[in-house]
This record gives structure tokens, sequence and C-alpha cells, in this order.
């Protein structure tokens, strides 16, 4: 986005080595999502005691939750080494078979927003998976010709934003899958403590849980929002408090349940262009901007789980709190159902 909101996708080189910087490199160091640590633990651990390699993962959730994190973790755990790319990267069944000929015995190969692979690489990739092989193509029509290659044994870690666009053979390969949930309060608070502690950054306690409660349940946005606040500090040469993070907060328009100009532009539409909903995931992105796919894989997960938009067979709707923390009156709808033909 270029609006300067703080959204897990406005990335700038400075604050990706410094987002790099803070991953934790341990499952010990990873903060939350207890269940899914422990799954992982374990399945590292029996991998380990019979000397192969572990089994494929699928690491599922909103953008900014841990998911590159975790990977790199997995790698570090077991011994392994890490090669990184991601779906839009593998364009050709050709990409694929590049990365993966390279591989050496053992190796973790990530792949990140793995939903967005084209079709004839996933459907390489099952063979990939299942056998360690990958069946090359030579020449075109009927005189092509297919060459089998063995490759290295390697333990495939997909990360996706949208696990219902995979196809069911491909996640059915792998055989672990991992949903990120949001974060708590109070895991944010450790998140953050621990990265003011790297940025050799002083914030006192109250301070720390107030960024923590406006970071969309996001660590990655909890980071960032701490060097907002330190920034603020530094140029009003004042404590990094409980003034300078509302301060700042407001500067770069989040509010107090952490909504940026997005998930508040999604829920002004829904309320006063729809009459608080049923509207349909299409009409929604058009009527506010922005791709269907941010809205359903960033915006709606966090609107959904503070409770302020439901999704309803006939699309989405304002809650009763929806309507309140807009200061609006509810209405009656008066809109017809989601627009024929659209997703709901
Ligand atoms: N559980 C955690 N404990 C501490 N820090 C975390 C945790 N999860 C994520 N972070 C921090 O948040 C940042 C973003 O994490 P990461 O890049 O792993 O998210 P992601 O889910 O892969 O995002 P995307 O889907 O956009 O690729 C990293 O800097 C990392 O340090």
């Amino acid at each position: 986005m270029s609006d300067g909101s703080i959204r897990p996708d406005a990335e700038s080189e400075a604050e990706l080595a410094f987002e790099g910087a803070l991953r934790p490199k341990s499952l010990a160091e990873f903060v939350g999502q207890r269940k899914v640590r422990g799954q992982l633990q374990l399945l590292l651990q029996a991998a380990s005691m019979q000397n192969r390699t572990p089994d494929h993962i699928l690491l599922a959730g909103p953008p900014g939750l841990g998911k590159t994190t975790l990977a790199m973790i997995v790698a570090h755990e077991s011994g392994r080494p890490l090669r990184m790319t991601s779906g839009p990267a593998i364009q050709h069944a050709g990409d694929l078979a590049a990365v993966l000929s390279a591989l050496v015995p053992g190796e973790i190969l990530f792949v990140d927003e793995i939903h967005r692979m084209a079709r004839s690489a996933e459907e390489m990739l099952y063979l990939a998976m299942e056998d360690f092989r990958i069946d090359i193509m030579v020449g075109k029509g009927a005189g092509a010709t297919s060459i089998p290659l063995d490759l290295a044994p390697f333990t495939l870690v997909g990360a996706t934003t949208r696990a219902g666009l995979l196809p069911n053979p491909l996640r059915d390969r792998f055989g672990f899958t991992a949903h990120l949930e949001f974060y708590e309060t109070a895991e944010l608070e450790q998140v953050l403590d621990r990265a003011a502690a790297l940025l050799d950054l002083e914030v006192d306690s109250s301070a720390l849980s107030m960024i923590a409660g406006r970071s969309r349940g996001t660590p990655r946005i909890a980071n960032r929002l701490l060097r907002r606040v330190r920034d603020y500090a530094l140029v009003h040469r004042t404590s990094a408090g409980l003034e300078a993070v509302d301060a700042a907060l407001e500067l770069y328009d989040v509010d107090g349940l952490g909504l940026d100009r997005l998930d508040r532009a999604v829920m002004q539409c829904i309320l006063t262009r729809f009459d608080g909903g049923p509207v349909g995931l299409n009409t929604l992105a058009v009527s506010v901007g922005e791709e269907a796919e941010t809205i359903e894989s960033v915006v709606e997960p966090f609107l959904v789980r503070t409770g302020l938009l439901t999704r309803t067979p006939r699309g989405r709707v304002a809650t009763p709190s929806g309507w309140e923390h807009f200061g609006l009156a509810r209405r009656e709808a008066s809109v017809p159902a989601a627009l024929f033909g659209d997703r709901l």
C-alpha cells in the first residue's frame, strides 16, 4: 500500500533487515502458538530419532504471524540447510524443476505463498513430495518424451495465507498443517519486550501493553509500531511512554482496536453503503478499491476475530459491535443480498 499505513506488506529495505534481526531462532524463543510449537517439536524430534528428513509441513495463516520465522526455525532446529523461494517465482514447471534438482540431501525447501505457484508446477510437486522424483518433459506434441529424474530427499515447508486455494492433492501431501492464530495481547507484549531490548529502547510496561493491544494480533505489526513510537520519542525528545504511543499511533491512523485505514474503509463501506450488509466479497473489494484477496486474507480475519464482522452464507455482515465501534446507529438491512454471482 502506498498510503503509509502500517500493513504487513508495506516493507522498506531497512525495516526488512531489522525484521530479520528480530526473528527468534528457536522454538523456545518463539512466543505464543503453543499448540503448533508442540506439534512441530514432536515432528522434528521423531524425524531426528529416526535419522530421516522431517515430513512436509504446511504453515497457514494471515501475514506477519511467523510463518517464515517458523520455516527458519525448522531448518535451524533440525540442523539442515534452508533454501527459500516463493509461489510467484515459480511460474512454470521448469522453474520448479531447477529448484528441486539443485537441492542437497535433507535440505528444507521453503515456498512462501505456495498457493500462487503455477498449476503445472503444482502437479510436478505432487510426485516430488511423494517419491522424491520428477518427470521432465522433453520436446512437444507426438515426439515429446518424459525423462525421470531422482531428487535428493527434502522437506517442503509451504506457507500460505489462503490454505483453501490449495488443491486437495497438494494439501494432502503435507504430513502436518499448522494453522497460525492471531496473538493475544500478553503474547505480543513479550514480543515487544524482546524487540525493545534489541532496539536498546526504554519503554514503560503500560506503553508496551498499549502498543500490543493495537497491533492487530500480529507480531510484525507490533514490531513496526514500536519502531514508529521510537521515532516519535526521538524526534519529539520525549520518553517512549503512553503519550508518545498515543500520538504516534494516531499519526499512523491506527485506532483504539488496532484497526488501520483499510480495516476502517471496509467497515465503513459495509455500514454506510450497504446498511450493515450482507455484501459479497467482490462488491466490497470494488467499493474500497482493493484486491479481493487482500480483503479476504488480511482484513477480514482480523475484523471477524475482533467481533466487528461476521461471514454469513449471504455475505459479510456488520455485528452490533461493528456499528457501535464506528459510533453509528444500527439500521435494518435494506440492500438486497450480495450481488448475483459475487463470491461470498
Ligand atoms: N512468535 C513470534 N515471536 C517473536 N517474534 C515473532 C513471532 N512471530 C513473528 N515474529 C516476528 O514478526 C515478524 C514477521 O514474521 P514472519 O515474517 O515470520 O511472518 P510471516 O507469517 O511469514 O509473514 P508473511 O505471510 O507476510 O510472509 C518477524 O520479524 C518476526 O521476528
